[in-house]
Parts: C-alpha cells; structure tokens; sequence
C-alpha cells in the first residue's frame, strides 16, 4: 500500500538543522599545493544532505528514487479470468474431443471483459469467453475458437483441454499483502506499469533537484545572436551544463551568461537561491584580474577556493550559499574543464541530492589501441572512444588532444580515460579505467 492511498499526507517534514557557520576543514594539499580528486569530491558530498521526500504522481515519479515500502493492497490477476478468445467449459466435457469426433456443448451465455456471467456453468454447456473476462462459477478450463467451430447456439470442440488451461488465476503474479518495492529503489518505466497495476497513483520520492545554471565572462553571446570581432565567442557552458544536469536527473533554470560585473553577479546568485538547491557556475575562479565569481562569492556564503590534481579541472570552488546555506558548485570556464568538473562533482551531488546510487559513474575497463601519454601530477580525464567488441571486449581511442578548449572532440568522445596522478606512459594493448558518458 503506498503512502497516499493510505494516509492522505506525506509525513511531517524533518527538523530545519542549524545552519553551519564554516565549512568543514577541506582536504590537505599536496607537495604541489594540488588537492586529490577523489578526497575532494567526497568533502564536497558530506556536506550534501538528500532532498526531504515529496508525494507525486507516479508518471512524474519517473527516475526518482521511492522514499517508502509499497506493499500490494489487491491481487495480480484479481480474479480468475481467461488468457483466450473462446469458451468457458468443464474440461471433462472435452475428453476424448477430436476433429473427427468434436465434443458438442450448448452455448449458453457470453462473458465479455469487464462483465460476469450471470450463472454458473453446468455440465455439458459451455460459455462464450473473451480475453480477460472473469471465469464463470464451475468452468475450470478455457477452449479457444481455433480449436472450436465458433458455434452461437451449440459449439463442437475439436481438441481436448486439460483442467486448468488458458485459466490466469487470481493472485498467481501478485498476492494481496506481499512486499512490492523497498524504498531506495530508483522507479523506472516497469516500475510505474507495477505501481498503477496495484492501483497506486501517488508515491513518497526524492524529488528533481533545482539546479541554477549562470555562466560568466563579459566575453559571451547567448547563441543565436552575432557576434562581433573583439574576441566574443557563444556561451556553450551554460548550455552543456543545463543539458548534462538535466541528463542526470534535475530540474534545469539556466540563467545564462552574467558579465564580468560583480554586483549584477551577486544580484544574480542572491536572486536564484529562492528556486536551488544546488547552483552551479562557469567561468571567473582562476587567477584573471575579472574572476568576478571568486571575487564575490565569498560575500554570499561559506566558499572555498581550490586547485585539484587534475586536468582538466584544475580551479575548483564550492559553497554554502546564503541562509539556507544552498551548495553550489564553481566550475572552472574552459568548457572541457566545466564539462569534465561537471561528471567528477556535480552528478555526484545531484545523485545524492536525489537519494539515487550508485553515486558515480561506474568504470569499465578498456583496451587502449594506442599508447597514452600523460603528464605526470594530475590526474588525466582524456577524452576517449569506447567500443564494444561482438565478444565483449572493450576498447579505446583517444579523440583529440588534451587542451580544455576542444568542445568539438569533446561532442565526439563517448568516455572519459581516468588515468591517476602518477600515471606517464601505457602501451598499447594495456587497459585503461574509463567512464561512459551516457545520457542517464
Ligand atoms: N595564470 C593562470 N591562468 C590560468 C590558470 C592558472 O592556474 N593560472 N588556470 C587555467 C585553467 S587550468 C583554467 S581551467 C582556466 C579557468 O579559468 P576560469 O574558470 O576563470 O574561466 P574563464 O577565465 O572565465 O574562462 C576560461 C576560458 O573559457 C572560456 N569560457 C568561459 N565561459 C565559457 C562559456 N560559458 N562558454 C564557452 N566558453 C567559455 C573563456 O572564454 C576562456 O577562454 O584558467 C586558466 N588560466
Ligand atoms: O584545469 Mo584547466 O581545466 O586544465 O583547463
């Protein structure tokens, strides 16, 4: 029984928790200043508590993962009914029914679905049944046409049918009071067809995060307008971002592009904080004179700074924004570097935020087809080729160079090659950790 059928409302929302005054101590640096990926990201995803559960309609409950144990309020079938087109008979009136020596009963009624015969069957008549009509009394088998002359009045049966066939009978798919669904479940398509079957139209889930998606530079045109020649270029990193957040679960509000002006920046932050719960930013927090995001975000909240061992992706920044203390996440504006900082950090907050596992992309490994080269003290996330041989097999190609400019092999890749810190040279034929990036 789910939730709504049940009691009417959801359960009571959980204490609002003070807010924290600074954030936790971040991980150590190391030798070179440079914060380990990994300790990175999970610092960033302690801080981030699922989002309370909400009732919704369970087409809209879609993706998002069941906040509550569903047990069956009815059977699956509920009724005994037929699996056939045909007749409703007592099997011992078909023995020995052949072609050439056809068992002869009276039609005495029709059973449509939706409707219930409005007798019993006795020995020796038959009934008219359609798929899914419920079993009169005293039938315990279904004949079906093909094995029938379709008669009205009297039909002959040619074969003979066992007690039982063509018979769905109540509760042999689901039984009343059994245990559907656990909570923690991500609901999927089948999940919905199972959750409308038992009756259920409203289920406690996880809902979409809200995510804010700004990108800075005085430098971008929204695309669709021209551009002029003083070194304008189309803002693509709100665009991939809004697109890949969306991809992971969320709920998208892309603001767009914010000029290098740091009150219209912090208007704009403090402004979407009413509708996120998570921000995400591109642009501005490296080391340029008009890194307008590293220049006021502190002013809004608890921020940190940062530089990863990891390329792309080096400048890294998270915070706690206003009141509500909103996590938002600061991504560096080259946009491999966005694109890249967005699978290491903000999918796995948004899965969190949305209660979903696993967490990460799960890695798969591949067989390199040439050597890979990488430039030792941070770890690398090349963009690469997957392919899946008929036996499967996997292996890569890498698809362009390393520089964080290069959106146009970045749309050809279909992985991420991780290769750690302390990695220099793999041969060909050697495998390689890699990350599909799938839409889902
Ligand atoms: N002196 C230093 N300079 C830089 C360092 C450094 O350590 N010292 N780090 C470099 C690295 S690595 C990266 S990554 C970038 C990150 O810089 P920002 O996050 O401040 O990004 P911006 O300077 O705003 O932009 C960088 C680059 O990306 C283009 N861009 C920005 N936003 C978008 C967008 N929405 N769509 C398309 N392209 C965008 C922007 O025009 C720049 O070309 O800093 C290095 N510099
Ligand atoms: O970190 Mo930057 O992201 O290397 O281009």
């Amino acid at each position: 029984m789910a939730l709504f059928g049940r009691r009417k409302k959801a359960a009571p929302t959980p204490e609002v928790e003070e807010a924290p005054a600074i954030l936790p101590e971040p991980p150590a640096p190391n030798a070179d200043g440079l914060r380990d990926w990994q300790a990175q990201r999970e610092w960033v995803l302690d801080q981030i508590e699922p989002l309370p559960p909400f009732g919704m309609q369970v087409i809209d409950a879609l993706r998002l993962s069941l906040c509550e144990d569903i047990e069956a309020d009815i059977s699956l079938p509920g009724f005994d009914n037929s699996a056939m087109d045909g007749y409703a008979v007592q099997a011992a009136d078909t023995w020995n029914a052949s072609e050439k020596a056809p068992s002869v009963l009276a039609v005495v009624g029709e059973i449509a679905a939706g409707t219930v015969a409005d007798r019993a069957l006795a020995p020796g008549t038959a009934m008219k049944i359609m798929t899914g009509a419920p079993m009169p009394e005293g039938a315990d088998a279904v004949v079906q046409y093909e094995l029938t002359d379709r008669g009205t009045e009297d039909v002959q049966i040619f074969a003979q049918v066992e007690q039982g066939k063509n018979i769905r009978s109540k509760g042999s798919d689901i039984s009343e009071g059994e245990h559907l669904l656990s909570a923690g479940l991500q609901i999927d398509s089948r999940t919905v067809g199972l959750l409308a079957g038992v009756g259920i139209d409203k289920v406690l889930v996880r809902p979409r995060p809200r995510v804010v998606v700004i990108s800075t530079g005085s430098e971008l045109v929204e695309p669709g307008l021209p551009l002029d020649d003083n070194g304008q270029l189309y803002d693509s990193n709100s665009y991939m971002l809004a697109a890949a957040a969306k991809a992971a679960g969320a709920q998208v509000f892309r603001v767009g592009v914010v000029g290098d002006d740091e009150e219209a920046m912090a208007n704009t932050i403090s402004d979407q904080l009413v509708r996120a719960d998570l921000i995400v930013t591109s642009g501005g927090i490296s080391q340029g004179d008009w890194d307008v995001v590293k220049a006021v975000a502190p002013s809004l909240g608890l921020v940190d700074f940062t530089q990863v061992a990891m390329q792309p992706g080096k400048p890294q920044g998270f915070g706690l924004i206003g009141e509500d203390r909103i996590p938002m996440l600061m991504l560096p504006g080259n946009p491999v570097s966005s694109f890249v900082s967005f699978e290491v950090f903000v999918r796995p907050v948004i899965r969190k935020l949305m209660g979903v596992q696993p967490l990460y992309r799960q890695p798969i490994r591949a067989v390199t087809n040439t050597i890979v080269r990488s430039s030792p003290g941070r770890a690398q996330f090349l963009r690469g080729e997957v392919r899946t041989d008929p036996g499967g097999r996997h292996t890569v190609d890498l698809i362009g160079g390393p520089g964080s400019h290069l959106l146009g092999s970045l749309q050809k890749s279909n992985a991420l090659v991780v290769l750690d810190a302390d990695t220099e040279v793999i041969p060909a034929g050697h495998t390689v950790t890699t990350w599909m990036l799938t839409d889902d």
